[in-house]
């Protein structure tokens, strides 16, 4: 495989296992996003893969073979607590991170005059690192890490702090190296970036892979949704649909004409059943397919504490719930 492979990685503080036999992988030219609630355990999978920690156990593979340092010097990184020098201004500061990655000064400058005027530095060359934006500085931190032309990048948390407007040009910029053909594994607690970004996500909880693939095979994946609008009040239809087997019935909206219907089985077709029931008590304007969001797949089905959630939507409840 080309890129990067973790198999069965597994790793302890102490008596305290954080990593429980990991598997996890990126291809070049892939984005990766990595998902967990606080200390499940992703910066630490990261210092392993920067070798920066070592692996109790299991494998950590690079283009098909055993990482290497030579390899690990194709990795570029920004640390989740961040590394740059706040009195440096921003050109001094990437070129001596280009001579720490090894190239003589006269490249290192134009390694640096490239970063800067590709990533959108330019005028700032003189300032120093305090006196840049949040998002400026996160520029600067993205362009440290590229400096070695790295054929992988990991990016712990690089959207935190960020507003709306420097949060869609990091995108940009992690979609650009993306398409250069660098494989970028990145971790983030906001969902929605994640799901615009993402090729595939892998989601880590307490230390163990909970699922792993695109995004569309997680949302899909055991179950599928219905949406039907009603042009009159549908409290017949919820009532009757909610008795059955392994269904989920929300209302979707204010005025009860939408109802949600969550199946077990990830069956495509409108199941026969629910347009027998809305046909029966009348007034089915539409019904259409709903995927999952990422955020309510996985605060209901993968994570256990950590993640922002998104209101719950309200539940319907049978005559026999109510009684209760
Ligand atoms: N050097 C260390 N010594 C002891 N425990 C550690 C060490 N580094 C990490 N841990 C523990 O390992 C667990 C995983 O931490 P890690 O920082 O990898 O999680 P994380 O997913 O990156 O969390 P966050 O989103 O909060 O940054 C945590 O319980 C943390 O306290």
């Amino acid at each position: 495989m080309n890129g990067l492979q973790l198999s069965g990685v597994s790793r302890s503080f102490g008596d305290r296992t954080v990593l429980h036999s990991m598997d996890l992988s990126v291809q070049r030219g892939e984005i990766v996003g990595f998902i967990g609630g606080n200390g499940a355990g992703k910066t630490t999978s990261m210092r392993l893969i920067l070798g920066l920690l070592s692996a109790d156990q299991g494998q950590i593979m690079w283009d098909g073979k055993p990482i290497s340092a030579q390899d690990r010097r194709n990795i570029g990184y920004m640390p989740e607590e961040r590394g740059l020098y706040p009195q440096m201004p921003v050109r001094e500061q990437i070129i001596h991170f280009a001579l720490l990655e090894g190239h003589k000064l006269p490249v290192a400058r134009t390694v640096a005059d490239d970063l800067i005027s590709s990533l959108g530095l330019q005028g700032r060359e003189r300032t120093l690192i305090q006196d840049l934006s949040l998002g400026n500085q996160q520029r600067v931190q993205l362009a440290v890490s590229l400096v070695g032309d790295p054929a992988l990048l990991v990016l712990d948390e690089p959207f935190s702090g960020l507003d709306p407007s420097a949060v869609a040009t990091m995108g940009e910029l992690i979609r650009e190296q993306a398409a250069r053909g660098v494989g970028v594994l990145f971790s983030s607690h906001q969902l929605d970036l994640v799901e615009r970004l993402c090729d595939r996500v892998c989601i880590l909880d307490q230390g163990r892979v909970k699922a792993s693939g695109s995004i569309t095979e997680l949302k899909t994946e055991g179950k599928s949704r219905w949406q039907l609008n009603f042009s009159h009040n549908a409290d017949a239809f919820a009532a009757e649909t909610a008795m059955l087997r392994d269904i989920d019935v929300t209302w979707s909206s204010a005025d009860r004409t939408s109802v949600m219907v969550c199946l077990e089985g990830d069956d495509r077709d409108i199941p026969t059943q629910l347009l027998a029931i809305a046909q029966r008590h009348g007034g089915l304007r539409s019904i259409e397919s709903v995927q999952r969001s990422l955020d309510e797949l996985l605060t209901k089905q993968y994570i256990s504490a950590g993640l922002a959630t998104t209101a719950a939507a309200e539940p319907v409840t049978t005559a026999s719930e109510a009684s209760k």
